[in-house]
Parts: C-alpha cells; sequence; structure tokens
C-alpha cells in the first residue's frame, strides 16, 4: 500500500467543485480513490510538462480469487460525515490490514508526483479503452481530466493480502456496484446525526468557503436521500453522533465482517 505523506483525497465530486483545498490538518491518509480533493489544487498549482512513461495497467483483468477472500469495502457518505476521521483510527489501529488502489488519472503529473505512486498517468486514448472494455470499478471526469480505480489496482491490494479501501462518492458507488465483473464489495454509508450537524461540523473544520459548505450542504441531501431510497446497494449504514460508538460500529462492520 503506497502511503505517501501527500493526502491524495477525494469522497465527493463536489469536493472539487467546490474548491476547497486540503488543510495540514486533514492529511493524515493516502487515499489515491480520495483524489478529487487533490484535483482542487489543480487551479492554483501549474502543471509540468513531464511526459511520463507509465506502467500502469492498461488492459482490464479478471477480477483475482484474492478479491473474492479480501472482499473490498466502499466507504461512502456526504462531506463532512466523518469518513477520513474513521478511516484513520482504522488504520492506526490495523496498520497492515487494509489498502488504498492507486486511481488513474489522464493529468500530467505535478512536481515530485510518480507514475504509479501517487497515481498512474496514462493518456486519454489509454483511459478510454480502458473504459470501454469494463476495466475501471469506477471513473469519472473532472476539470477536463479522467480519473478512475480500475479492476487491476483493487486487485493488486488483494493480492498483497489486504481489504482494499475505496473512499469514493455516491455516482462511483452506482458505477461499483453495477460493475458486470466486479465482485460485489461490502458497502458502508457514513451518515451524520442532521443536517445541523453535519454544517457545524463543516463550519468547524473551517477549510471552505461559505459557498463550497452550502454546495456541500446540497450534496449531502442527495446523498442522504439516495442513502434512503432503497436503490442504495449499503450493507451497513453508521451514524456519526459520537464518535467512539460511530467509530466501534463502523469496525465491526469492516473487520468484524458484519452488517
Ligand atoms: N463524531 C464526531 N463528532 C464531532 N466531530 C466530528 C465527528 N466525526 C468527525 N468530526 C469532525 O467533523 C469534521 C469532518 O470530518 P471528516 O473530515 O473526517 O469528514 P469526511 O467525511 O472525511 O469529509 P470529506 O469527504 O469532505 O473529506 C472534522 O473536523 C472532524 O474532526
Amino acid at each position: 500500500m503506497p502511503l505517501t505523506p501527500a493526502r491524495l483525497s477525494r469522497s465527493l465530486l463536489s469536493e472539487a467543485r467546490s474548491s476547497r483545498l486540503p488543510t495540514p490538518t486533514l492529511i493524515h491518509l493516502t487515499s489515491p480513490t480520495r483524489r478529487f480533493k487533490n484535483a482542487d489544487l489543480d487551479t492554483f498549482r501549474p502543471f509540468t510538462t513531464t511526459t511520463t512513461t507509465t506502467m500502469a495497467p492498461t488492459t482490464p483483468s479478471a477480477p483475482s480469487a484474492s478479491l473474492t477472500k479480501h472482499t473490498p469495502i466502499v466507504i461512502s457518505g456526504p462531506s463532512g460525515a466523518g469518513k477520513s476521521t474513521i478511516l484513520k483510527r482504522l488504520f492506526d489501529e490495523y496498520p497492515d490490514r487494509f489498502g488504498f488502489s492507486i486511481s488513474h488519472t489522464t493529468r500530467s503529473p505535478r512536481g515530485t508526483e510518480k507514475d504509479g505512486v501517487e497515481y498512474y498517468f496514462v493518456s486519454k486514448d489509454a483511459f478510454l479503452r480502458l473504459v470501454e472494455e469494463k476495466g475501471f470499478v469506477e471513473h469519472a471526469q473532472f476539470g477536463g481530466n479522467h480519473y478512475g480505480t480500475s479492476v487491476q489496482a483493487v486487485n493488486d491490494i488483494a493480492e498483497k493480502g489486504r481489504v482494499c479501501i475505496l473512499d469514493i462518492e455516491m455516482e462511483g458507488v452506482k458505477q461499483v456496484a453495477n460493475h458486470p465483473t466486479f465482485p460485489r464489495p461490502r458497502f458502508l454509508f457514513l451518515q451524520p446525526p442532521s443536517m445541523e450537524v453535519l454544517e457545524q461540523r463543516l463550519r468547524s473544520r473551517a477549510t471552505d468557503t461559505e459557498e463550497a459548505i452550502l454546495k456541500r450542504l446540497n450534496q449531502a441531501r442527495v446523498e442522504m436521500e439516495f442513502a434512503h431510497s432503497g436503490q442504495a446497494p449499503h450493507d451497513k449504514i453508521v451514524v456519526n453522533d459520537d464518535l467512539e460508538t460511530a467509530y466501534q460500529e463502523a469496525k465491526q462492520f469492516v473487520v468484524g465482517n458484519e452488517a
């Protein structure tokens, strides 16, 4: 599992749309699937012009037996629900048990970013071919660039004997759940106790503009509606009111394999 200091995070497309920069206090955890928060930085940092020779998987691979043995966990929930907080605790308590897959992107590498570490940097053609071949468990477009989690990248985590954690937003959740060949992961939805509390938490986090907070709250309503629509694949909904209780519940689901 590539645990680099940078937090390549994303949980919601709204994250990117809302132009929030990751704050140092949140840089605990590397999760390349949570890439859209980092994609915000696209606006602020110039692209490098480096051309990379990619080693990224560009052909789809069949899900392996390891993937069935180490069933991936999809965690989703509104921005501010506490996903990072809970995952950070989980990784601290179980440092060798979980992994984050490396995402593909068509954007250019920045700074010291290396192919196969922060991302697999691929051409648009290679990316779209992999989409066509159902090689992504989920993918999305942001700011003219494509981002995706490949079946191969998730397989790689399972091959290392780890459970892959996919921290993804609602549209990604739908894609994973409807993928034609990818074995069904286990879905955990983290819910704030109320919209009022969510708003307070987003405000106390003090990382967003007013506009961004309002966008997050609007998106949160959409996510909550979907989560309770009967259409969502969630196996477990944990309400993150008291953190300790929520953590124990989430842990029981993730580690104890319980619904
Ligand atoms: N149970 C809780 N009680 C009080 N505050 C909490 C609780 N859980 C999380 N928080 C706080 O709420 C804020 C949002 O949490 P966090 O950043 O983990 O959410 P997130 O779901 O990862 O959001 P995003 O998708 O935007 O990254 C943080 O400031 C965190 O410290």
